[in-house]
Order: structure tokens, then sequence, then C-alpha cells
């Protein structure tokens, strides 16, 4: 099972996932490595191109991340993106400063010129929106090189030495915003490195089964299955690399939405599965009571999951391994090396510090949601669970603002299922990619049957997206908001006002907390 292989260079950049994220959609096998792995290992691994990340450092300093340069001598083809362009121009003789007020520094959407008898800008428009970040700037071209792109403020944004198969680029074509930047990377990939397209989903999942194989042998494991996408594709992928040996466990908090707990019991006993539902209502709301902060709660619900799964552990007998389908989002909003933390997610940041388990193995860890998905079709899944909207694993916890009390979590649900009733209703399913209610904890005063209430305000939220990275809110038609809100606020005590959420991710997120 060999493929070409094409090494992602990482110099501490923001999108460096997404570069290898963009490779495998281009049919090309790849891995990150950290920029300080050995040039005699890099060499080992054959690669047909290095591809060198953006990072937040400036080359010039002392102590920037650099390679071995003889990385350069390997006679192996490099794109240099951002940092990692400026890092090629430095040590290949080249000078890069700090960008003058008159020489470009540039965020965001920049409008582009390329040359197109450049092989990477090959077939593309001669213009185009690219996405810029950086506050550096390429004052001298190393000798050899061509200029092969450049913005209104900046005349060094690509750079080319055909003859040695290396380039630079001062954007990012890997982010979505930079107009065929996929188109790019293919070039780079089939004009420059000479790729063929040798690997597919298919070869992920041959991958994933054989290592998982490998490192279980004839161990047990227990599997965190809550029946939302991500663990439903890792437990078809454990089911058919050790089988008998898989235990799946769903542990019902009482924190899932209406009926929810007995839809994923029907569903994974018909699977050929060994399959536990264990509930575990009582402890976690215990735990969870008169705590109001979100990231607490947060882990409270991390922590309580993982001593749940070591007590279903000691039942089956000695288990070895914990598996979650943990994917690439939850890492970096968890604040994987230096990102920031955005929210602990449960199966990530929210994990305790001890865990009575020898490894937790993460078989999607590296993966986006779409390729998750892509992945749960290879294996053989039906279609509506592959594309279920997600639901996080501390469930309505976080959806309930504020404090938790088990009649602010009924109310919760009577309120979210009619939404979710009367989205499907209406068909707008289709179009949505996640929608929940949220019940704030904000109460105000309304007039029903000529009396004065006070209740709890109810917010909607609904966006589309595909990664879930970023996403838009919904444009739901108002005759189907309008539905919702009054069916809601007549059916649903203890709920007088109804609002809808018009924020994107960024600057929010998607879920409240
Ligand atoms: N109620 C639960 N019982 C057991 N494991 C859970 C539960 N909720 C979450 N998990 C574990 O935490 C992981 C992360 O949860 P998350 O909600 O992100 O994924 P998912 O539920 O598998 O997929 P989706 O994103 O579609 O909801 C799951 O893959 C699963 O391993
Ligand atoms: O399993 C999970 N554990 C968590 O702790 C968690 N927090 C958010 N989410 C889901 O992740 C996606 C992005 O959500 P946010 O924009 O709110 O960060 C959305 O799909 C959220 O529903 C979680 N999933
Ligand atoms: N995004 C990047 O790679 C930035 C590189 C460098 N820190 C700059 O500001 O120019
Ligand atoms: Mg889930």
């Amino acid at each position: 099972m060999s493929h070409q292989t094409v090494v992602v260079l990482d110099f501490g950049g923001q999108y460096n996932q997404l570069i290898a994220r963009r490779v495998r959609e281009c049919g090309v096998y790849c891995e990150v490595k950290p920029y300080t792995t050995p040039l005699e290992q890099l060499k080992a691994m054959e690669p047909i191109g290095f591809i060198f990340t953006g990072g937040p450092n400036s080359v010039y300093e002392e102590g920037a991340p650099k390679a071995d340069p003889a990385i350069f001598t390997l006679g192996v083809p490099v794109l240099g993106i951002c940092y990692g362009c400026q890092y090629m121009a430095h040590t290949l003789g080249g000078q890069v400063t700090e960008a003058q007020e008159d020489t470009a520094r540039e965020y965001g959407k920049t409008e582009t010129y390329y040359d197109t008898s450049c092989k990477i800008f090959r077939g593309l428009p001669e213009r185009g929106i690219s996405w810029m970040s950086h506050g550096d700037y390429m004052a001298k071209v190393p000798t050899g090189f061509a200029l092969v792109a450049h913005s209104d403020a900046c005349p060094n944004v690509a750079i080319a030495d055909e003859q040695r198969g290396f380039y630079g680029v001062q954007y990012h074509p890997e982010v979505n915003h930079t107009e065929h930047g996929v188109d790019m990377i293919r070039n780079f990939l089939y004009e420059v490195c000479g790729a063929v397209g040798d690997w597919s989903m298919g070869d992920y999942k041959k991958t994933a089964i054989q290592a998982i194989r490998e490192k279980v042998g004839d161990g047990k494991v227990l599997l965190a299955l809550s029946g939302g996408v991500d663990s439903s594709v890792a437990a078809a992928l454990l089911a058919e690399a050790v089988g008998s040996q898989l235990t799946c466990v769903f542990v019902d908090h009482g924190l899932m939405r209406k009926n929810e707990g007995d839809e994923v019991e029907a569903a994974f006993s018909r699977w050929d599965i060994n399959f536990v539902r264990v509930d575990a209502e009582a402890r976690f709301l215990l735990k969870l009571a008169g705590e109001a902060e979100p990231e607490r709660k947060r882990k409270i619900i991390g922590e309580e999951f993982i001593r749940v799964f070591e007590e279903e552990a000691k039942k089956i007998g000695r288990v070895d391994y914990l598996v979650q389908g943990t994917i690439y989002p939850d890492v970096i909003e968890s604040g994987a090396g230096d990102a920031a933390v955005i929210k602990s997610h449960h199966n990530v940041g929210g994990l305790p510090d001890y865990v009575d388990f020898k490894e937790i193995i993460e078989p999607l860890r590296l993966l986006f949601k779409d390729e998750v998905r892509q992945l749960g079709r290879e294996l053989g899944l039906p279609e509506y669970l592959v594309m279920r909207q997600p639901f996080p694993g501390p469930g309505l916890a976080i959806r309930v603002i504020g404090d938790l009390t088990k009649e602010k979590l009924d109310t919760l649900r009577e309120a979210d299922a009619i939404y979710r009733e009367e989205i499907a209703a209406a068909g707008e399913d289709k179009n949505i990619n996640q929608y929940f209610a949220v019940l704030t904890n904000t109460r105000s005063v309304g007039v029903m049957g000529d009396g004065r209430t006070y209740d709890y305000t109810l917010a909607l939220r609904a966006v589309t997206t595909s990664d879930f990275m970023t996403a838009d809110w919904a444009r739901i038609p108002y005759d189907v908001l309008d539905r919702i809100s009054t069916r809601i606020v007549n059916e649903v005590k203890g709920i007088n006002r109804i609002v809808y959420d018009i924020t994107s991710k960024p600057p929010a997120t998607i879920e409240w907390e």
C-alpha cells in the first residue's frame, strides 16, 4: 500500500490541517510533520513534494523556526505558503523585512493578479481574490526566482523558480476565500510534483483499519457512542477492524433531546455490535447542580463521561482502549498547540487529567466533518445517519444558559422538539446544517390570557456550514418562523418570547456556550 506522499512541513500556522485536507481532496496522500523533523526522516518518506505552512513568526528574528536548509538540495519541489514562502526566500538568498506603510501589510480579501504562464496558475483566471494575513514583506527576491503574482499594494505576492520547482505564495491558497486556491494547490501537485492521484477515502479506511488492528491486537475496546455522525462512523470502522472485541457505550446523561435516548438505543440495537446504554441522568444532574459557568459545565461533563466509561470497562473485564469520535474542529477549538481556547469540547479540552485507560484512540482526529461523512459512506452507513446534524456531547447542558434544572431541561426539550418538527415539515431541514433552540437565562414580561407573565426567552439558532469551523445564519422564511413561534409560546409552559439568532461564526459560535 504505497502512495505518493506530500509532506506538509508545519511552521505553526492556523491552517496546517486545512492544507493537508486540500491535498487529500486532490487525491494525494499527505502527512503533516513539524519543521524540526530530521532531514533523514523526511527523505525516508520519499516525498514527491513539500508544502511549507504559514506561521506567526518573522523569519528575520532570532529563534524563528527554520528547517534544515539542505531540504532545498533534495531535488524535491517546494510550495511555501506565507511564512513558508518567506522562509524559503530568506534561506535562498533573498531578504524579508517588516512591511512598511507602502509595502503591503495585508489582511483579508485582496485583489490579486497572476502570471498564468507559471505552472501553478496554469489554466486559471489572470486575476481573483486571494486571502492574505501577513505583516512581513519579501524586500529582495532570491536569485533564480521570477515574480509571478502581485496585488495593488504588494509587488511580490508570488515567486517561482520553475527550474528547481520552488514556488512561494504570500497569501493562503488553502482557505475557501481564496478564489481557485485549491486549483493552485492541484497544479502544484499535478503539474510540478508529478502526482498521479493514487489516494482516496477508501485508502484512508484501509490504512485506519490496519493501524487499529496492529495497535489493539486481541485486546478489548470500549467505544463512546453518541449516535451522532462521528462516533457512528468510528463504530463502523472499529466494528470492521476488531468486531467482537468491541463494546459500544451510549451514555444517556439526561441532556439529550426529546426521545433521543430511545431512538439511539433502537437504532444501534439493530447493529451487529455489543451495545450498552447507561442511564446516568441522576449523576450528571447532581454534578452540574448550581454550576452556571460554561467552561466549568463542559469540564464537569467531560470528566463524568470518562468516569462512566471507566465503570463500564470494569464490568467488561480488562479494557485497554477507549475510542472516541473526536474530529479536527473539536481539537483546534479546544486550543491545540498554540491556538486559542474557544471552548473546551468535552472530549478534548474537557478531559480530566487522569483517565484509567492505557490509551484513547481517535481514528478521525485529523478529519473534517465532511470528510468523516465521506468515510461513513465508504463504510456503507446509510445516508440518513451520515447526514445527521451534529449534536454536542454536553447536549442541552450548553443550550440551557446559566445553571441547570430538570425543569428547564424539560422546557427546552419540548420547545426544541416543536422547532425541529416544524422545520422538517416545511422541508427546510435540507437547507440547514444544524438547528436547535436555546433556553436563555433572560425572563421578560408578557401578557397571556389577559394576565401578566414573567417567563423565559427562547432563542432559535439555525446555521449553514460545511465544516462547522465557520457558519452563516440560515434564512428561514418568515412564515415558518411565525408558525414555530406561535406553537412554542402556546404549547410550552414557561416561555413567552422567541428570538432568532442572526449572527454568523465568527464572530459568534454555533452553540451559545
Ligand atoms: N452521550 C454520549 N455517549 C457516549 N459517548 C458520547 C456521547 N456524546 C458524545 N460522546 C463521545 O464524544 C465524541 C464527540 O462528540 P460529538 O458530538 O462531537 O460527536 P458525535 O456525537 O459522534 O457526532 P456529531 O458531531 O454528529 O454529534 C463522540 O464521537 C463520542 O465518542
Ligand atoms: O461533541 C461536542 N462536544 C462539545 O463540547 C461541543 N461544543 C460544540 N460542539 C459542536 O461543534 C460544532 C461547532 O460548534 P461551536 O461553533 O459552538 O464551537 C457545532 O456542531 C457544535 O454543536 C461540540 N461537540
Ligand atoms: N500567515 C503567516 O504565515 C504570517 C507570516 C509572518 N508572520 C507575517 O506576518 O508576514
Ligand atoms: Mg454528538
